[in-house]
């Protein structure tokens, strides 16, 4: 057998797509999504994911504000800069993007964001809405492969997911998610005992623990559906995902690859968040 790949380059391209043609509609009644993205700090990688935002909103026909503060930047200054996004009508979303730097306490920043145009869907009333099942927006990347189950009709409902990680970002919601369509779910992480006879029970595999090719094809339930979270890069430059693609791909049904899998959808979900921020502050079906 050889997997079927989940592309999330094209999937992106399509949802995109159709976030654009809302945001024709909602412009026709003078209402244009806004996004604030704020980067604390140098790191290149967030760097290159806030020019990608930026770029994202251009090409959609959002309005998107940019704040680069320098890394010296105090958490009262930033705490003041979230105070006033909060309060600014152009803005329906607003993103800090993670990680900050260490004198910052990431958690009073995330908590500061109004609810209502909390589009990563970290704040805690977030979570708790996501956790009971009320309206909320998502966390993206979990968000992005919820739909890339969910538009590629693989079934979720009675399945076994086995989730490796459970950061906050990735591993506890995706978990949620999935339990949401009704999968039985079972969560791992760094000290789960004999993990592999766990995992080789998994319908759908979700990893996302942060190491190398951690994942190979012991792992793996002949058939199953697995989705790479990892984002790792090597001494090479190379970028590979916690899963080894080439041991596991004759294994499985379908895969993500990375790069181009999961990574591409977080930020296409920030683009449906932001716009479903903008429709429900406006009251728009
Ligand atoms: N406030 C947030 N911070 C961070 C988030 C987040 O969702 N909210 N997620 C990540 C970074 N991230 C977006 O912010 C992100 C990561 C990866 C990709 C992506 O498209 N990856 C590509 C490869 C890109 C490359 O070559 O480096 C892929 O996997 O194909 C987009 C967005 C942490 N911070």
């Amino acid at each position: 057998m050889t997997a079927s790949v989940l592309d999330g380059k094209a999937l992106s391209r399509t949802i995109r797509e159709e976030v654009k043609q809302e945001t024709a509609r909602l412009q026709e009644l003078g209402i244009q999504p806004g996004l604030a993205v704020v980067l604390v700090g140098e790191d290149p990688a967030s760097q290159v994911y806030v020019n990608s935002k930026h770029k994202a909103c251009l090409e959609l026909g959002f309005y998107s504000e940019v704040h680069r503060l320098p890394n010296d930047t105090t958490q009262e200054q930033l705490l003041g800069l979230v105070d006033q996004l909060n309060q600014q009508g152009t803005i329906h979303g607003i993103l800090v993007q993670l990680p900050l730097p260490k004198h910052i306490d990431e958690k009073a920043v995330i908590d500061a964001i109004s609810v209502e145009k909390d589009v990563d869907g970290f704040h805690p009333i977030s979570v708790g809405n996501m956790v009971i099942g009320d309206e909320s927006l998502l966390p993206c990347t979990p968000a992005g492969m919820m739909e890339m189950l969910k538009r590629n009709r693989i079934p979720i409902e009675g399945k076994h997911a086995v989730v490796i990680g459970r950061s906050n970002i990735v591993g506890k919601p995706i978990s949620l998610l999935l339990q949401r369509e009704n999968a039985t779910v079972t969560m791992c992480h760094s000290r789960t005992n004999n993990m592999r006879e766990l995992t080789r029970m998994a319908d759908i595999l979700v990893v996302a623990i942060g190491k190398a090719h951690f994942v190979d094809r012991s792992f793996i339930k002949p058939g199953a559906v697995v989705i790479d979270v990892g984002m790792n890069r090597l001494e090479n430059g190379k970028l590979v995902g916690d899963v080894n693609f080439d041991d596991v791909v004759e294994e499985c049904s379908w895969i993500t690859p990375v790069p181009g899998g999961v990574g591409p959808m977080t930020i296409t979900m920030l683009m449906v968040n932001t716009l479903k921020a903008a429709k429900r502050v406006h009251q728009i079906q």
